[in-house]
């Protein structure tokens, strides 16, 4: 199985590239310049001229803040790029992956989100994330769109590398402990993705397996707890550890606000497709061990 990746540099597009050889699969990574989502007339060719059997969008205008005053380029990569990646998808005649996020949601319900819940932003990020939804929808019936949240892996920006690095700096860091989630590893959704992908390929008529799905990982905690839990693991393997001071959202004030709750149920993807992530915290300690032992390499160099 070739997949086509969109995004080269991502942590779900470096994660894909990574996992597919131990999936058997091939990952090839198309990005800019020569696909940019942003120019919508050249991503066709792009993607006919790497060729796959499924393509995956893990590709998007990701600055959640930065957004609130770049909506045109936000709504541009996020919606409008996103529908024409999934309208050469069909004309390739290929399945679609797309990624997408909890913030669809405005966080009030008072349990997990499933997929048929009332969807709305609170942001332009989750708005321009939302017309991709929309968009690839209605450009690809052959589609799987997974909705995830709180993405960390050992590659690029993270919640995880952030906490590490302040470990090194301060022996208290306020986080936030009024919103909830499930931290989710980048490395478990690319082989969500790799299982998905072969079901979408070994059984092209089955439509339970197309549509849209939550995919995040097990278990559910606040900022506050996910951090706690980074420098537990952190000290019990002898790098940087900090304590934690639970803050309320409105302590910490941001340009875009969060949903409160960002808990996805993931019954769907289960029933239909088979995909469970492992619980967040098991997840979490294979990343914290692996991003210290880089740093100790770094520093023996
Ligand atoms: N990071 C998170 O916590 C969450 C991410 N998601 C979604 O998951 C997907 C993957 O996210 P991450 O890997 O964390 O994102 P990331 O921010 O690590 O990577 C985004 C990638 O998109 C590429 N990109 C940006 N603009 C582009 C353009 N105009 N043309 C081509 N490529 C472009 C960047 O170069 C980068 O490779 C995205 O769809 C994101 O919206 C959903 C929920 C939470």
């Amino acid at each position: 199985m070739r997949i086509i990746v969109v995004g080269k540099e991502g942590q779900v597009a470096r994660s894909l590239a990574e996992r597919a050889r131990a999936h058997g699969a091939q990952a090839v990574l198309v990005g800019r310049p020569k696909l940019d989502l942003a120019d919508p007339s050249g991503i066709e060719d792009a993607l006919i001229d790497t060729g796959g059997d499924v393509i995956v969008n893990a590709a998007a205008y990701t600055a959640v803040d930065q957004a609130e005053s770049d909506r045109e380029l936000a709504e541009a990569i996020n919606g409008i790029g996103a529908g024409v990646v999934a309208g050469a998808a069909a004309s390739m005649n290929v399945p679609v992956i797309h990624l997408s996020t909890d913030y669809v949601f405005d966080g009030t319900a008072d349990r997990p989100y499933r997929e048929d819940d009332p969807v709305s932003p609170l942001g332009v990020y989750g708005a321009s994330k939302l017309l991709g939804e929309e968009a690839v929808a209605a450009e690809a019936e052959n589609h799987v769109i997974l909705r995830t949240a709180w993405v960390y892996s050992p590659f690029g920006k993270n919640f995880v590398k952030t906490m590490l690095r302040l470990a090194g700096e301060r022996e208290e860091v306020g986080i936030v402990a009024d919103q909830q989630g499930s931290p989710t590893s980048a490395l478990d959704i690319a082989d969500g993705i790799i299982a998905v992908s072969r079901n979408l390929i070994e059984r092209p008529e089955d439509r339970s397996l197309r549509g849209l799905f939550h995919m995040a990982g097990t278990g559910f905690a606040t900022w506050a707890e996910f951090a706690a839990e980074i420098f537990a693991v952190s000290s019990r393997l002898g790098g940087p550890s900090a304590k934690v001071r639970p803050i309320a959202t409105s302590d910490f004030p941001t340009p875009a606000k969060r949903p409160a709750n960002s808990r996805l149920d993931c019954t769907k993807l289960k029933e239909a497709h088979g995909v469970v992530l492992p619980p967040w915290r098991s997840s979490l300690e294979v990343c914290v061990k692996r991003l210290i032992g880089e740093a100790r390499k770094e520093v023996a160099r």
